[in-house]
């Protein structure tokens, strides 16, 4: 899939901007601060209705207006289709072909993208909270049931752990609401885990394809889920008694502690490069590669489950990467992914290897296509 163009409307520091696109590379070149990442992320924002680096709505709406407006179209299956997204103090409407979306999670999946930026690497070495986001955002893209059931669990856990605080500071204590929550609780969670599973495992055969190439078969990349409860071949109905048995071999410290201590808001993805944990003991190469390959076997994850290539976003990664990497990744996208890259000069950008590119120069929220 491709956008053929788009349209902003006092979105960020872009009051008014409308640019066609190319299907190819799109470069976005210019200065600090003028409005480069705002334009990748407004991509981000049609796509999956939020912001990757806010989590605050009213940041996306210039600081002169009330709302914003973003509209594009979108090329794909042979056709294409208009998307549009307003954000306000009153919240966001969604347009899919000008039909009014009643749920974001239905407007959601219609254009996926895939976001690529110097902090990445913190996919290998931050903390768990950045691989769950990370599973939950790419898979989401690809699965409405797994938002839906992620939106469950979220609500659920919520009023589980205000009941667990209210419970801890009762002399007498109900338990049977306690058990209701920790039902459905369950019941959702053991769904979450068995989808982010078998999703680990189609990402995970990409990305080992592409690790072994770019470390010229010298290393295999490995994933494993991390759980407080044994998951491995568990099927979805033996996920749910074990996430209730860890219920209640865990109740009288979830009720000291007043917050629920097991399930997939806990868990973790652990990368293995030849077996051996590349966040404690990978190098810095080791640890760019493996975020690399994770991220590029996406690309392929998509078009597997979806039928189309995703648009790439790169938030200045190839000044980052060497030219070895740099080449893996021009030569995986090229011909085949929409591709918007941002950078401040074109100098470190082997731009041989770019097949025709549409050069524009952002200055002050406005674009300059060069000729
Ligand atoms: N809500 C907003 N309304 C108006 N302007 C905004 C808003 N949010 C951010 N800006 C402006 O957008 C500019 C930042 O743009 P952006 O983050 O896209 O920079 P950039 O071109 O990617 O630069 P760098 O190369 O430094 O990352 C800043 O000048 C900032 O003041």
């Amino acid at each position: 899939m491709y956008l053929e163009n788009i349209s902003l409307h006092n979105f960020r520091n872009y009051t008014d901007l409308k640019a066609e696109f190319v299907p190819g590379v799109n470069v976005l070149l210019g200065a600090n601060a003028q409005g480069k990442t705002n334009l990748l992320e407004s991509i981000y924002v049609l796509a999956l209705t939020r912001s990757h680096r806010t989590s605050n709505d009213r940041d996306l709406i210039n600081w002169d207006a009330n709302s914003a407006q973003l509209a594009t179209r979108v090329h794909k299956n042979l056709s294409s289709m208009p998307l549009e997204l307003e954000i306000s103090s009153k919240g966001k409407r969604a347009r899919v072909n000008h039909l009014e979306q009643s749920k974001l999670s239905q407007y959601i999946g219609q254009l996926n993208v895939i976001l690529f930026a110097p902090e990445d690497l913190s996919l290998v070495k931050g903390s768990p909270a950045i691989r769950r986001r990370f599973i939950d955002m790419e898979f989401g893209q690809m699965s409405s049931r797994y938002l839906y059931n992620l939106a469950q669990y979220r609500t659920i856990l919520k009023q589980r752990n205000q009941y667990l605080k209210q419970l801890k500071f009762k002399a007498k204590q109900d338990k049977v609401f306690l058990g209701v929550l920790s039902d459905q609780l369950a019941a959702y969670g053991a769904e979450i885990i068995f989808q982010r599973r078998q999703f680990l495992k189609k990402l995970e055969k990409w990305a080992q394809q592409l690790h072994t190439q770019i470390s010229l078969g010298k290393e295999k990349l490995t994933f494993e889920y991390v759980s407080q409860i044994a998951t491995d071949g568990l099927s979805v109905e033996q996920l749910y008694d074990a996430l209730q048995k860890a219920f209640v071999s865990h109740e009288e410290r979830e009720l000291q502690q007043g917050t629920t201590l097991v399930g997939p808001q806990r868990d973790d993805v652990r990368f293995l490069v030849n077996g051996k944990n590349v966040q404690t003991f990978g190098s810095q190469g080791q640890q760019r590669t493996t975020a690399l390959s994770v991220k590029l076997a996406e690309i392929d994850l998509m078009k597997e489950e979806t039928g189309e290539y995703p648009v790439l976003l790169l938030d200045d990664v190839l000044s980052e990467l060497d030219d070895d990497r740099q080449t893996h990744l021009l030569k995986t996208i090229q011909n085949k992914v929409q591709t918007f890259l941002t950078t401040t000069s074109l100098s470190g950008i082997a731009r041989q290897l770019i097949n025709q590119p549409r050069v524009f120069t952002i200055s002050s929220g406005t674009l300059h296509e060069e000729e």
